[in-house]
């Protein structure tokens, strides 16, 4: 039920493949191709360009910009043979993620390190900050300033034939600014948007997007656009994408409701209290499971709820990954190699309280670091964790070697029974064995890794989820765009805060079209007894 069909361009799909324009904006609803179509036209300009290279010239380039990185690597991976052999020519990051880039390749001619470093957000709740280590925030100004530097700009420009932008209705002042500087000289620029889609605008702060960016990319020299016309590819029944924009324009009397609640590719369930709903969610996917989806989108509202809700899964077996969090695989890894070095003698304990403190914050993910960390970072636990913590300092002093240390790194998160971030950890774990293996087991190869270590570490902050292919997705609803999966089911509670916003609910009600057009098949609501009104005439839906 879930296979693709072939890549088969519409004739609108084709101009967009076949187009020159120096910034092409393409502007289609949820489905239409938007991704995919972008991945064409690279492959495209590519072969184009290939065929009137000087011989000896190097080959080029696209960079494919997007706010989650994995989104755009799954779409392309299941539209196999799209780019084909010009895949290594394409290189997928997200904003910051290149932003980083930019500081760790060129940084040290704009003042920085050779070896910049990256504060993550657990670090800055648990200490005061250190201004010669740049935050997440610090990294777009800063690869702006370094593209100042004449020969750099240059020299990134030339990177880079064509440049692709992914969501593009939500980039912000910065982003846009980046967008610009990289396609200054004769560079291309793709933009992908849906107007429809904009979530990232007023209705809960956040600054700097909003139409302006269309009119923006409309007035750049030579600038084209082309529309898609209505019609989803993801879901080719439509009934998916109708009901998605009859929720945007809250036209909940659509007969289109009714008749995907009839045909169970709409299941509305409504009291559901608990928190986090994560047996209810259990049973959704089961449901959804026994009628053919092998792959889910499972959707909260808020990165702490998101966290909560993974742990819970986790408690119940369900293998899958938490978007979004991949801050606290880095902070694992980091706390890992933390251990190592105690170890071999070259640190001291309160280097692995410390590192612990911080995974244990990057799990968490609310705005301040847990009460907790604190004292796991200040050594002022007290009884079954403080002798937990005493057990695992004495088990690695008299760890033999270091692959020993490993092995006693490996299980020590789950013995100290914090239970958040235990898939991250157990894949961390994994990586840091693997490096050590690959540096010869030898306390002298530390170094090196622990190196090697803060670059995945620092790209975990801004590669969101890199890596990671569970057919089992968990995010927060902010995350949810450009995804897509078999089946979605959302939970929403009665906390949930969607800003002033009353009906009609302009921009919320954008986010509730994201959600619903993310599924192929089947998408299952689970709504509290008191729901919010974004989401109350769905549950009388069913009244
Ligand atoms: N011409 C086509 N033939 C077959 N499948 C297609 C075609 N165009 C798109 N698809 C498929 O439709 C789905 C949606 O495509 P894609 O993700 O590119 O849409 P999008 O416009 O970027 O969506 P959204 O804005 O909702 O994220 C994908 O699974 C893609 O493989």
């Amino acid at each position: 039920m879930s296979s693709q069909p072939p890549f088969q361009p519409t004739p609108e799909q084709r101009d967009i493949c076949e187009s020159d324009a120096p910034t092409l904006l393409v502007l289609g609803g949820a489905g239409t191709g938007k991704t995919v179509t972008a991945a064409a036209a690279a492959r495209a300009h590519l072969l184009l360009r290939d065929g009137v290279a000087e011989p000896g010239t190097a080959l080029e380039r696209v960079l494919f910009l997007t706010f989650s990185r994995t989104a755009v690597s799954q779409i392309l991976k299941r539209s196999k043979g799209i780019l084909g052999d010009v895949v290594h020519r394409v290189d997928i990051s997200t904003f910051h993620g290149l932003a980083w880039q930019l500081v760790r390749d060129f940084g040290r001619y704009n003042g920085h390190g050779r070896y910049p470093s990256l504060r993550g957000e657990a670090e800055s709740k648990l200490f005061r900050a250190d201004p010669a280590v740049l935050s997440y925030d610090d990294l777009l100004p800063e690869a702006l300033k370094i593209l100042t530097v004449p020969l750099i700009g240059t020299l990134t420009r030339r990177r880079w034939s064509l440049v692709i932008c992914d969501e593009f209705q939500d980039t912000d002042d910065q982003q846009w600014m980046l967008l610009e500087n990289l396609t200054e000289a004769a560079n291309r620029l793709l933009l992908l948007g849906d107007p429809n889609q904009m979530i990232y605008d007023s209705f809960l702060g956040w600054k700097g997007v909003g139409p302006r960016r269309l009119t923006a990319a409309q007035a750049r020299p030579g600038a084209q656009q082309i529309a898609l016309p209505l019609g989803s590819h993801r879901d080719p029944t439509q009934l998916m994408p109708t009901i998605g924009e009859a929720a945007r324009v809250r036209n909940f009397a659509h007969p289109a409701f009714a008749h995907a609640i009839r045909q169970g590719r709409l299941r509305i369930v409504p009291g559901v209290d608990s928190e986090p709903a994560a047996d209810d969610v259990c049973q959704a996917m089961e449901a959804s499971r026994r009628d053919g989806a092998h792959s889910f989108g499972i959707f909260v509202h808020g990165n702490e709820p998101t966290a909560t809700l993974s742990a819970a899964l986790t408690e119940r077996g369900i293998d899958h990954v938490a978007v979004g969090l991949s801050e606290s695989y880095g902070e694992a890894l980091k706390a890992i190699i933390a251990m190592l070095r105690f170890a071999s003698g070259r640190s001291e304990w309160d280097e692995v309280l410390v590192r612990l403190a911080v995974f244990y914050t990057s799990t968490v993910r609310s705005k301040q670091a847990p009460q907790l960390a604190f004292a796991i970072g200040t050594d002022r636990t007290q009884g079954l964790l403080e002798r937990r913590l005493a057990d695992l300092r004495t088990e690695l002093s008299a760890a033999t070697d270091l692959d020993a240390a490993v092995g006693i790194a490996a299980k020590s998160w789950t013995e100290l029974d914090l239970r958040r971030g235990t898939r991250s950890w157990r894949r961390a774990s994994a990586e840091v064995g693997r490096l050590i293996t690959a540096a010869g087991g030898e306390t002298s190869g530390l170094d090196a890794v622990q190196r090697e270590v803060d670059g995945i570490r620092a790209s975990s902050f801004t590669e969101a989820d890199a890596g990671d292919k569970s057919p089992v997705q968990v995010m927060n609803l902010h995350q949810t765009k450009g995804r897509e999966a078999d089946a979605i089911i959302a939970v929403f509670r009665a906390s949930d805060y969607f800003g002033k916003e009353q009906e009609p609910f302009a921009s919320a009600s954008r986010l509730l079209y994201v959600v619903l057009t993310r599924a192929r098949q089947q998408v299952t609501l689970l709504l509290p007894t008191a729901p919010h009104p974004l989401v109350a005439p769905l549950a009388l839906l069913v009244k």
